[in-house]
């Protein structure tokens, strides 16, 4: 069964309040905060103090994908944030076992995120450091996006590369996922579903949860 973690990025900023209910109220487990500080990537989304009310507001853990470069000058302040999750990308870290460490000294999970063209093969040493592993299945900077089709494959030699290391790694799958593509992707060997424009774009936002949910608990394994 697929852990479902609906992306802020989507939701309405004017109504963040209702946003996060839903996100309570639903049967997501995760809440997924994307920053982005427009040099790592090409746009800026938001910040500390956004995730600060964030936390005081929801109950589910809050999984903090950090699309910015020199991540661990930021790593303490997103702890004192709320953070319960932190994801750093592979392609920002020269001090890659650094920065997870210090992730998880301040007790939180660690995790890495992989843009499509970056080989899983380069996280064969890092397993061991961390809690997850996040697949982007678009180019990170922006909501909307489609899906690229190339990351079930990546997820597929992830989820091998894991097994054989024996440690408890999560795989998650971030871009363009939707109740179309949740199924392929949790048979490839995803444990998190992250969406964004696919749940809070929906007509009914709580519905396209659900069934996501029911679509990522299909497994052919
Ligand atoms: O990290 C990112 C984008 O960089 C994602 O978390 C997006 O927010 C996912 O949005 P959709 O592709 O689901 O609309
Ligand atoms: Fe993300």
């Amino acid at each position: 069964m697929a852990i479902i973690a609906p992306s802020l990025l989507a939701a309405d900023f004017l109504r963040l309040w209702d946003e996060c209910k839903m996100i309570n109220e639903s049967e997501a487990e995760w809440f997924h905060l994307d920053v982005m500080d427009g040099r790592f990537v090409p746009n800026i989304s938001f910040g500390l103090p956004v995730i600060e009310h964030i936390r005081k507001t929801t109950k589910k853990e809050c999984d903090v994908h950090l699309m910015i470069v020199e991540p661990e000058k930021y790593t303490t302040a997103f702890k004192e944030a709320g953070a319960d999750r932190l994801t750093v990308h592979y392609e920002a870290c020269t001090h890659l076992h650094r920065n997870v460490e210090m992730i998880r000294q301040l007790g939180m999970k660690a995790g890495v995120a992989l843009n499509p063209h970056t080989p899983v093969l380069l996280l064969k040493e890092i397993l061991p450091y961390i809690d997850q592993v996040c697949i982007m299945s678009v180019n990170p900077g922006f909501g909307g996006q489609q899906f690229i089709p190339t990351s079930l494959k990546k997820i597929a030699e992830l989820k091998q590369m894991i097994r054989e290391s024996g440690y408890p790694v999560l795989i998650q799958v971030d871009g363009g996922v939707s109740v179309n593509n949740a199924a392929a992707l949790v048979n490839a060997g995803a444990d998190v579903l992250v969406a964004g424009s696919n749940v809070f774009k929906a007509e009914n936002p709580t519905a396209a949860i659900a069934q996501l949910k029911k679509a990522g608990s299909f497994s052919e394994v």
